[in-house]
């Protein structure tokens, strides 16, 4: 359960400077559309969570609330910001870089910017590494391409070799822009910064194609990761509809969670079965996924399966999972497996199989943001540069029920968030492929 103090956010003291926004600042108030920076927004959104605490309204779990405020904490002619990006690749950020930069030069005045090249690696004098300078002209058209034109990395960095780069080059604030390992590696640089008595706030962008980051809408990139992998899944279903006993088999990215299978299913309805790490599945037995999928091909002449690549794991035989860099599980090949097991099932009961391995794997985050991810992306960089502005740090920006919020850290790498087998995303699944709640 989330208390009010998980949600207390870190600053490095009182903001006395006028903000150059501040004009733009007319008369705000708390709507449905936007919180002025006095007020807080509620954590708990039901009644029954609300009212469970049995606390007064004012004691009740809330967040800071994201935007411009009106005095900031750093004098922007005297402030040296730093960006890095961390972890696997993602839709959207360069959009964040761009978007970063042109806040910061436009509407603070801040003209030293420098990103870090290659993750946290950048930092670290022994990888040879140079800074990049970043202006204007160097970003404003970097957001057409994907990836980051920074580079990123994966695997573990001194905290102390860190936070020296950032102390050599005056750099009084620090975007970093990554998922759960990139947040947790920025808490053991706010931790040196702490014990070195700087005053460098540090403030995070979440990232992940996987959507894990807990208690935010959504990541950003996963929409145009998502929609990306609905083109294999169509693709499936037209070689599948189109021989005897097709079918297409595809499988995605996602980690340890569903979310991009459960929302590609949905977005292209084609598929017949989604299987995602977070619901097990029999694959043998009579009411086993084998058979099932037979007598669907006997019926229908073709079936769509859906696979994450974290799903089934207690099938592949003889493979320890591997471990990245950073410490992340790097899985068996479930779509292969399950290939191998579909058509020696489908051989053995003499049904004629044709079957389709699609694995887009990293084409689906490769690409560039679609429109949405575009936007959002700018809208988050927006609200880290504000933050940062005001001296918020060991905090993340995020986008929960529809509004910016400051996340601090620690909660933000609190859990995982995953697809909940009683929810109603994982019920529209069901609904949508007709699939039976369990393979058991
Ligand atoms: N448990 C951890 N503690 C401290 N730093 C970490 C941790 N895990 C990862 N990092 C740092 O964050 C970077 C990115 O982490 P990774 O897990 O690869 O991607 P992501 O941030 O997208 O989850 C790594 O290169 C490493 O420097
Ligand atoms: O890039 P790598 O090291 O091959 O890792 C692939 C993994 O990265 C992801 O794309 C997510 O990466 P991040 O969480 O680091 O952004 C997973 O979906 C996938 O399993
Ligand atoms: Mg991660």
């Amino acid at each position: 359960m989330v208390s009010h103090e998980d949600l207390a956010v870190r600053t490095l003291g009182p903001c006395r400077i006028d903000s150059p926004l501040a004009e733009r600042l007319v008369a705000r108030e708390t709507t449905q559309h936007s919180v002025v920076e006095e007020d807080r927004i509620l954590f708990d959104d039901t009644i029954s969570m609300a009212g469970g605490r049995g606390l007064p309204v004012e004691q009740l779990p809330s967040l800071e609330p994201g935007g411009p405020r009106k005095r900031i904490y750093f004098d922007p002619a005297k402030t040296r910001v730093g960006i890095v990006t961390c972890g696997g690749l993602c839709p959207g950020l360069n959009d964040v870089i761009r978007g970063l930069v042109l806040e910061l030069s436009r509407h603070y005045g801040v003209r030293r910017i420098v990103g870090f090249r290659n993750g946290y690696r950048g930092f670290v004098p022994r990888y040879g590494e140079d800074v990049v300078d970043l202006t204007p002209e160097v970003v404003m058209h970097i957001d057409d391409e994907g990836g980051t034109i920074l580079g990123t990395s994966r695997g573990e960095q001194d905290p102390d070799e860190i936070v020296d780069a950032l102390e050599r080059l005056n750099i009084n604030i620090l975007f970093v822009i990554g998922g759960d390992g990139t947040i947790r590696g920025a808490m053991d640089v706010v931790r040196v910064v702490g014990e070195r008595g700087l005053k460098v706030a540090v403030v995070g962008i979440p990232k992940t194609i996987d959507n894990d980051i807990p208690y935010i809408d959504q990541s950003f990139g996963f929409q145009t990761a998502m929609a990306e992998a609905t083109k294999s899944i169509h693709a499936a279903s037209v070689e599948a509809r189109s021989a005897p006993g097709g079918i297409g088999l595809v499988k995605l990215m996602g980690r340890h969670s569903g979310f991009i299978a459960c929302y590609a299913t949905l977005a292209k309805d084609d598929a017949d079965y989604v299987l995602i790490p977070e619901v097990p599945f029999a694959l043998d037995g009579e009411r086993g996924l084998l058979q099932h999928l037979r007598r669907r091909v006997q019926e229908r002449g073709h079936a769509v399966v859906v696979v994450a690549e974290g799903a089934g794991q207690e099938y592949i035989e003889g493979e320890e999972p591997g471990r990245d860099a950073s410490g992340n599980v790097r899985f068996g090949d479930i779509g292969r497996l399950l290939r191998k097991r579909i058509v020696e099932h489908l051989d053995a009961h003499g049904v004629e199989n044709n079957v389709r391995y699609f694995d887009p794997s990293y084409a689906i985050r490769s690409v560039p943001a679609n429109p949405f991810d575009s936007a959002y992306c700018l809208r988050l960089a927006h609200a880290a540069v504000h933050a940062a502005m005001a001296g918020r740090t060991e905090v993340i920006v995020a986008r929960r029920r529809r509004r910016f919020v400051h996340m601090p850290m620690p909660l933000a790498v609190s859990r995982r968030n995953h697809v909940d087998p009683l929810g109603d995303l994982w019920l529209s699944v069901l609904e949508a492929t007709g699939q039976p709640v369990r393979f058991e």
